[in-house]
């Protein structure tokens, strides 16, 4: 069938099939699918409503441009689709030729050596997918077919497949030793947070979001599963992502969704301000009290609000915006939480949206393009994805982006882990290095490094 599609239109067009699988023996995440491939991904919602896996790359849509990189990446997902067979009885979001990528922090930014992998814009739709719904599991199956080849390699894709499910728990869960832990000149951060709220008390800005990196170092290559398992385990309660690309990873679990889009029902997170947890429930809950009546963090996190809030209303027939925020807690930190409901007008795509809401004053600040160039200024690092949108889009225009913090790049035997807040006029600059240690722990915890240094 396709093959007579590709003969007729004489080019190479995109072969998706879906179809249900009972799967093997449910191995409880699934991270071995990752083992031992170049180009992957992996993808868990906090709910567990959907986890998708992706290995092998049977197209890539990539983009160094800086403003039309998402107009690009969407104008060409397009095109392959306007040609693509597609067998889907799956009838679900995240089944069938579904894209997955990220978009860097901040195009207009010199790119440092570590980020080389990653462009501007970096996707790619996997040759062998699976997606695991609450109560189902669908396998997708993706070729490139031109008019000389067949789809016989299907057959073989899916034994390939079920060999894979077949896989067993890998043998150690232990990552290599850490021979050196560094924080990337902490005191030189701080000055530049005096310097930003200096700035912010001159009045023309109202918020800057600044980040930091570590830097790990360990005896020998660290294996992406093996990192991804840790982060599963310990961080059940965010999204928990890992993107595989020529031998470069780049993983997390991120509390913070950017927009979720299932039909015409759109979502958004507003998560800003911070403090830490206790292990002491009492203790804990007035933590999260202190901080619901905080003025300087309801400041940080109305700022969010209000910016996503305007986004949507441009965007939306209908949004649905409480008007007080609640709390979100993760093992290491509590958070200003206020979600965000919309139904999207018609004809408004998921990159469109990821487009207008990147970057979130959770993540850069406000007024936004003041807020970047600080940034670029001051933070003298690439944060690469770091902070970026970070997602995937199935053919159906269906998908889920987050924004990539509590997360890192691993490149070999080397770790380059990232943690941000966000600045306004009353920060004080010990505070908020204290907060960022406090971000690194999902990370450095996962990556079996020192959690008070
Ligand atoms: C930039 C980060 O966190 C953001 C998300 C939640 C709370 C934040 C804060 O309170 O500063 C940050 O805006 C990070 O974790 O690297
Ligand atoms: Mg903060």
């Amino acid at each position: 069938m396709s093959l007579k599609q590709a003969k007729e239109i004489n080019k190479t067009i995109l072969f998706s099939y879906t179809e249900k699988v009972a799967l093997p023996h449910p191995l409880p995440t699934y991270s071995s699918v990752i083992r031992n491939s170049e180009d992957y991904f992996y993808w868990k919602d906090p709910q567990n409503e959907t986890i998708i896996i992706g290995i092998g790359n049977v197209l890539q849509i990539v983009s160094e441009q800086i403003d039309e990189r998402f107009h690009l990446v969407e104008e060409k997902w397009d095109n392959i689709l306007e040609n693509a067979f597609i067998y889907d009885s799956a009838n679900q979001s995240g089944t069938g030729p579904l894209l997955f990528g990220g978009f860097t922090f901040d195009p207009n930014n010199r790119k440092k050596p570590e980020w080389e992998t990653f462009s501007h814009a970096t996707f790619f739709v996997p040759e062998i997918m699976i997606t695991l719904k609450e109560k189902e599991s669908f396998l997708t199956l993706n070729v490139m077919v031109n008019p000389e080849n067949d789809t016989t390699i299907l057959e073989h894709l899916k034994k390939q497949m079920m060999n894979i499910l077949n896989r067993k728990e890998q043998t150690s869960d232990l990552l290599p030793a850490i021979i050196e832990q560094e924080e990337m000149n902490p005191k030189g951060w701080k000055e530049s947070v005096s310097k930003v709220v200096s700035l912010l008390k001159d009045g023309y800005l109202d918020k800057v979001v600044l980040a930091r990196k570590m830097r790990i170092k360990f005896q020998q290559k660290v294996v992406p599963e093996v990192l991804l398992n840790h982060l599963l385990e310990q961080q059940k309660g965010s999204y928990v992502f890992s993107f595989g690309l020529d031998n470069d990873s780049f993983a997390g679990a991120s509390p913070e969704r950017l927009v979720k889009k299932i039909g015409e029902n759109v979502l958004s997170t507003c998560l800003a301000g911070s403090i830490k947890r206790s292990g002491d429930a009492n203790q804990d809950q007035a933590l999260g009290k202190i901080l619901l009546e905080d003025k300087k963090n309801r400041h940080e996190h109305q700022l969010v609000v209000s910016m996503i809030a305007d986004v949507f209303r441009e965007h939306c027939r209908e949004v649905d915006i409480p008007d007080e925020p609640t709390l979100m807690k993760t093992p290491d930190i509590q958070h200003l939480y206020t979600p965000v409901k919309g139904k999207v007008k018609e004809n408004t795509s998921i990159l469109h949206l990821v487009e207008s809401l990147h970057p979130t004053p959770a993540l850069g600040g406000t007024p936004r393009q003041d807020a970047m160039k600080v940034i670029r200024d001051v933070e003298n690092m690439d944060r690469g994805l770091y902070a970026g949108p970070i997602g995937w889009m199935d053919y159906r225009g269906n998908g889920e982006f987050i924004v990539a913090i509590r997360s890192g790049l691993i490149k070999g035997n080397e770790a380059f882990i990232y943690a941000g807040c966000g600045i306004v006029a009353d920060s004080n600059p010990e505070d908020e290095y204290l907060e960022t240690k406090i971000k690194f722990r999902p990370m450095l915890r996962a990556l079996g490094g020192k959690e008070d240094e």
